[in-house]
């Protein structure tokens, strides 16, 4: 690049800094009269709300000019919420104004015209943008377009425009740094820049260089079923993070941000990528894990979460398994369904509503209402007529009641003071002492009735867990592969789990799904988008579930097949046709990513030959050490050479993460080496991420990535089934500078057995160490 076109980048970034300086003081003296504003606003408040209540003319004129002051205060609090963002913008512009620049022009126009890209929209005083959102429809070139005649989507339509040259910026703290002409999409070379700095415990934001690919995903509004599949590090949670801000930039008007929610694998993830949307001006959306989601239904009940699940999975027999496929499959919750569908009044499990230990409303009762509804009708709308007209009872009986002993000898006891106070809340005169009595007899007698009242509201006359087992015992037609008796052992388990208030995953979702079907409750109409990341960690039940729970949400589901933990591949494009089929979807799109950006060259290299078909993988052209496996003859030299490797490591490395095959593995290793050095033990409680030496198991690890990582015990002893090779993928692509893997005798075949090159990888052999 010629130093003039430099210098004159370089005075137009300086004018954009000098608007944005103005712009900034302008902003701050807005925020503090608004501040100022809220205070006296406030002030008010307190004084109004102490003045004399005690005259009705005072207390109406009172309570309106507090409504009043409430809704000033809250216009107050709004408007400088918007001033605070705007100042935010203005400063996060000011270190680095744009990052992109397309010189365009339309057929009808004589010259170019100069569009600069970046992270939000910039527009000077006469309304000119000096700086188009990333997120602009006209953008959309700077991600897909190669020079020449090139498409963009816009609200009005398709639009097509002649884009002349595309120029990249690296600017930090007001100063090019660098800056190219480039003819490709986004090029290599700013690539090169971002993915060779240090990882610093959190996720980037990635808009200055959106690949192509990704760019069709985070731009996507057309399907209702989005999949998502990619190689390790090749940009999927990037993707859909932009792909939130971008939703939330296109459809502003009718979409908010408590609308999205994501699925996310643990909680360090959570963590990791908290802070992408906020860097581009937008706030969080819910997160969530399917452990903490099912926990919260099934209050007082213990859960079991995915990371016990992924420990006790390879302790399963045979038979275990082709339940636990059973359970999670399509089949079993189709089943569900028809059961739900076709059940008789008689064959529900309805529980006797209980008031002071009698019955109050009986199983028999509930029956009668239920049978009198129509068979044809939905589960859950007759559980809601049930629901009515057992409110409807209860208002009767309130009567009832209050003409019971109990209710005269409850009020004989009430002292005057507590009368009193029941009486102010009627509002009215009384006509004789008698009126006033039964005034105080109703209240008191609906209060003692409210626990009815709250039984019936909370579905506490059906019993799920019953019919769950009902439904287990005898309305499921078993598959071939599963005999009687398996199932009967399995029926057992979770009887007697249950008897322990403790609940398999496996059974949570079907047993939720037909807790929901029969209620109709646990359905949230409001949610519009559902991201669901590792998808390959969830089964087909548990998503159909979230499908059924989520019903107005664009489903968009992201993963990796090879990462799946303790199972078998499964095919993309298979998978797709799958869910399209449970979802009834009509628009659905498969979007696969191949070139992986975390890893440098020789680590992806090695990654992509442990798996049968890892060729379609491209390795990004990052330069770095070949990766090493190192051999010792048992776990004393293996931990005194792990030791040392760290060391090694922590030289060029912030951040080393041992990771292993489960939680002993890590409790193990942490047990030898916390006498020997620092080093953090990450558990699925933990939220944060420190920097220096951490141990974790691999599914902590899902969704991260850290500088240098180091395998543990590699060996053909602990990594000897086909259905393992998942987990050795997913640790050796969480390093983005340096990969070790260490193996306590003969190395796994699953290794050995790659299609990896002598010169790929470097071999350290030591056979007969003490
Ligand atoms: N277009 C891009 N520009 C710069 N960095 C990128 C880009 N795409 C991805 N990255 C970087 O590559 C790394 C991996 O990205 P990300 O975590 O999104 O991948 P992933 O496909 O979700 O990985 P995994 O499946 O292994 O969890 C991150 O450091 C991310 O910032």
């Amino acid at each position: 690049m010629d130093a003039n076109s430099y210098q004159a980048e370089q005075q137009r970034v300086n004018r954009i800094i000098d608007q944005l300086n103005n712009k900034i003081n302008k902003t701050k003296r807005d925020y503090q009269k608004a501040n100022q504003e809220l205070k006296n606003v406030q002030q008010n408040y307190v004084s109004n709300t102490s003045i004399n209540l005690s005259e009705t003319d005072d207390l109406m004129e009172s309570r309106a000019e507090i409504q009043q002051q409430r809704a000033l205060a809250s216009r107050d609090i709004e408007s400088a919420s918007i001033i605070k963002k705007q100042l935010n913008t203005y400063q996060t512009l000011k270190k680095s104004p744009y990052f992109g620049r397309i010189d365009i022009q339309d057929a009808d126009e004589d010259t170019p015209e100069k569009l600069y890209i970046g992270t939000a929209s910039l527009i000077d005083n006469d309304q000119h943008f000096l700086i188009f959102d990333w997120r602009a429809p006209i953008a959309s070139v700077y991600y897909n377009g190669v020079l020449g005649q090139v498409a963009y989507d816009t609200p009005a339509g398709h639009q097509s425009t002649n884009l002349k040259r595309k120029r990249q910026f690296l600017i930090r703290n007001g100063k090019i740094d660098n800056m190219f002409d480039t003819n490709e999409t986004v090029g290599d070379k700013m690539l090169q820049y971002e993915l060779g700095q240090k990882n610093d415990q959190v996720m980037h934001n990635i808009v200055s260089t959106i690949q192509k690919k990704q760019n069709t995903i985070i731009r996507d509004t057309d399907h209702d079923l989005l999949v998502v599949q990619g190689a390790a590090g090749s940009g999927k949670t990037s993707a859909i993070l932009q792909r939130i801000a971008f939703l939330m930039y296109h459809s502003r008007d009718s979409l908010n941000v408590s609308q999205i929610v994501l699925f996310s694998p643990n909680r360090l993830f959570s963590h990791y990528i908290s802070d992408v949307l906020p860097s581009l001006g937008e706030k969080n959306m819910r997160q969530v894990t399917l452990s903490e989601f099912l926990s919260y239904r099934f209050e007082g009940l213990d859960v079991q979460n995915v990371f016990d699940r992924y420990e006790t999975e390879n302790k399963l027999s045979d038979d275990e398994i082709a339940v636990r496929n059973f359970k999670n499959g399509l089949d079993f919750m189709k089943q569900i369904k028809n059961y739900c569908s076709n059940l008789t009044s008689d064959q529900l499990a309805f529980n006797n509503i209980l008031f002071d230990g009698r019955i109050f409303f009986s199983k028999n009762e509930i029956h009668n209402i239920y049978r009198q509804l129509p068979m044809a009708m939905m589960p859950a709308d007759k559980f809601l007529k049930t629901k009515n007209a057992l409110i409807k009872l209860l208002k009767r009986r309130i009567k009832i009641e209050a003409k019971k002993d109990w209710a005269a000898k409850e009020v004989d006891s009430l002292s005057s003071t507590q009368v009193e106070q029941i009486l102010l809340k009627a509002h009215r005169k009384f006509l004789s002492e008698d009126d006033e009595r039964s005034f105080v007899t109703n209240k008191l007698v609906k209060e003692r009735l409210r626990i009815v009242y709250d039984a019936i509201y909370n579905d506490d006359f059906f019993d799920p867990y019953v019919q769950y087992l009902r439904f287990l015992k005898n309305g499921v037609n078993l598959p071939k592969n599963i005999t009687e008796s398996a199932w009967k052992v399995a029926n057992h388990k979770f009887n007697q789990k249950l008897e322990l208030h403790q609940l398999l995953l496996d059974d949570a979702v079907p047993l939720l799904y037909l807790r929901n079907i029969m209620c109709g409750d646990g359905i949230n109409h409001d949610i519009k988008y559902l991201f669901v990341d590792e998808m390959q960690d969830y089964s087909i039940a548990q998503l159909l579930y979230l499908k059924f729970a989520f019903p107005n949400a664009k489903l968009n589901l992201i993963g990796d097949s090879e990462q799946a933990l303790f199972k078998n591949v499964e095919n993309p494009q298979t998978a797709l046709n799958k869910l399209k089929r449970a979802f009834n979807s009509s628009h659905a799109k498969l979007i696969t990513l191949n070139r992986s950006y975390r890893s440098t060259y020789p680590i992806t290299t090695f990654a992509k030959s442990l798996l049968p078909d890892g060729k379609n993988i491209q390795a990004f052209h990052r330069p770095g050490n070949v990766p090493k496996i190192i051999i010792r003859p048992n776990s004393n030299s293996a931990i005194k050479t792990l030791i040392e490797q760290i060391n090694k490591m922590l030289k060029h490395q912030e951040t080393v993460a041992i990771i292993t095959k489960n939680l002993s593995e890590t409790k193990m290793v942490y047990s030898y080496i916390r006498p020997q050095m620092k080093a953090t033990i990450l558990s699925n409680t933990d939220r944060s991420l420190p920097k220096g030496v951490l141990i974790l198991p691999v599914y902590l690890a899902k969704g991260l990535e850290f500088d240098g990582v180091i395998a543990w015990d590699v060996s053909e002893n602990n990594y000897n089934q086909s259905q393992l090779l998942g987990i050795l993928y997913t640790i050796a692509t969480r390093a983005m500078h340096e990969l070790t893997l260490l193996s306590v005798g003969p190395v796994s075949s699953l290794i050995t057995h790659s299609h990896i090159n002598s010169h790929e990888i470097k071999i350290d052999r030591k056979l007969n160490e003490k």
